[in-house]
């Protein structure tokens, strides 16, 4: 794990809640992609070295949809950028970690993706990060 990559924000609207962390982190969205594969509209600001990323529901019963229900808004996950996702996730595996799919998938902001569940980690779900050169 080389840092963290981002921090996932579950909301009701990326277009409310965009302009309040615009205003937070005096910076504006930069982008704003649907992973339709996840049943979620994305919007990231980036902050000196720290991303944001904001998660809006695009279908019920989707991860965001089904968190929302649950807990209402908040952290959603930590994700964290790694060099070769195949390596940890074949390490994380080995050590006892439940990852939530078994190849990396595509994620936004031009990576892929693999999720750990959170009880595998003490209530915090995880995301692997590896940009796709
Ligand atoms: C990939 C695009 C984008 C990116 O960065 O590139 C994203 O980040 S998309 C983010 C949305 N996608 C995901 O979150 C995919 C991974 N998540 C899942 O597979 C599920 O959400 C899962 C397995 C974590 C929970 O799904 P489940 O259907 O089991 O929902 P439950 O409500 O029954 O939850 C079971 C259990 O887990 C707790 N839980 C659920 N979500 C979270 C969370 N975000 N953080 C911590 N804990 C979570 C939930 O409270 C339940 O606990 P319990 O004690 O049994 O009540
Ligand atoms: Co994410």
């Amino acid at each position: 794990m080389r840092k963290v990559e981002h921090i996932g924000i579950a909301v009701n609207s990326i277009a409310d809640a965009g302009k309040i962390y615009e205003v937070l982190l005096n910076t504006l969205v930069y982008k704003i992609e649907d992973v339709e594969s996840e049943g979620v509209k994305t919007a990231f600001l980036q902050s000196g070295p720290n991303k944001i990323e904001l998660l809006e529901s695009a279908s019920p019963g989707s991860p965001i949809a089904k968190f929302i229900e649950k807990r209402g808004e908040g952290i959603h996950h930590i994700a964290f950028d790694v060099e070769d996702i195949e390596a940890e996730m074949a390490r994380l595996k080995a050590a006892g970690f439940v990852l939530l799919n078994d190849k990396p998938k595509p994620g936004a902001d031009n990576k892929l993706v693999c999720f750990v569940h959170p009880k595998s980690t003490n209530g915090v779900l995880i995301e692997l990060c590896q940009g796709i050169k």
